[in-house]
């Protein structure tokens, strides 16, 4: 496949004090390997379970494993900005807080490569722009389909909202479990890890942060 321009998606850097746009925003080329190669290298990895990539079984995985890493890493040839950019203001007034709770993701942490299985809450206070709700779940999706740490997810998720659409505050919460602390290492299974993330009126105002998290934690039986 020839270079393709991609969104890299590192974390919100100190340049976006001055730009005020977060880096990963930016498209850069990508550095990606031919697919014989990325194959080359799923055989490689299976040699090293102590497996033999010749045996019928496993011929044809490294074709499946690299067209199973196209979707899983989808999130990298996306544009999470571009999916916020179709806004509309017809909304008869309306000027509360919009809560998308709930939105489902599979990410894979980027020390271990093994999925972290969670759900996003995301709110906004619409500053007389709204957006699709859809697209809210799209944002969530396409970070979550690049190797992530759940704090990037969640600062990232909350910098493209207050970045694109310009609300009076994002507040965003991830509750998620990470199969590198299940399957592996501490071996913890059922532990589950939250973040989130703050920004203007939510920030400033603990009264909103509350109201998020109450909406949040309301109508699932306390
Ligand atoms: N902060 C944060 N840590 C994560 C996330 N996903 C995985 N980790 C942690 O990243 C750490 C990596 O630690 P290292 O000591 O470098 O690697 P390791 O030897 O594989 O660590 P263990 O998991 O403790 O065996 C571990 O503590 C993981 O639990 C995440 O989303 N956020
Ligand atoms: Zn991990």
């Amino acid at each position: 496949m020839d270079a393709i321009i991609k969104n890299f998606p590192h974390r919100p850097d100190s340049s976006a004090k001055e730009t005020g746009k977060p880096d990963f925003l930016d498209k850069r080329e990508t550095d990606r390997p031919s697919r014989e190669e990325a194959e080359a290298a799923v055989r490689t990895l299976l040699r090293w379970t102590g497996d033999d990539p010749e045996r019928e079984g496993l011929r044809e995985t490294p074709q499946r494993v690299v067209k199973a890493f196209e979707e899983m890493f989808g999130g990298y040839d996306l544009c999470p900005a571009e999916e916020l950019g179709r806004t509309f203001e017809e909304v008869a007034g309306y000027d509360d807080l919009v809560l998308v709770k709930d939105i489902p993701f599979h990410s894979h942490c980027e020390h271990h490569m093994v999925p972290i299985v969670g759900k996003a809450h995301v709110g906004y206070l619409p500053n007389g722009k709204v957006v699709g709700l859809s697209k809210i779940a799209r944002v969530v999706d396409i970070f979550a389909r690049r190797l992530q740490t759940q704090e990037a997810l969640t600062a990232q998720v909350a910098a493209t909202i207050q970045h694109v659409l310009d609300p009076l505050g994002v507040a965003v919460m991830i509750e998620a479990e990470h199969m590198c602390m299940a399957m592996r290492g501490i071996r913890k299974q059922g532990s589950t890890t939250l973040t989130s993330t703050f920004t203007g009126i939510f920030k400033e105002k603990p009264e909103e942060q509350v109201r998020f998290v109450t909406m949040v934690r309301d109508s699932r039986g306390g």
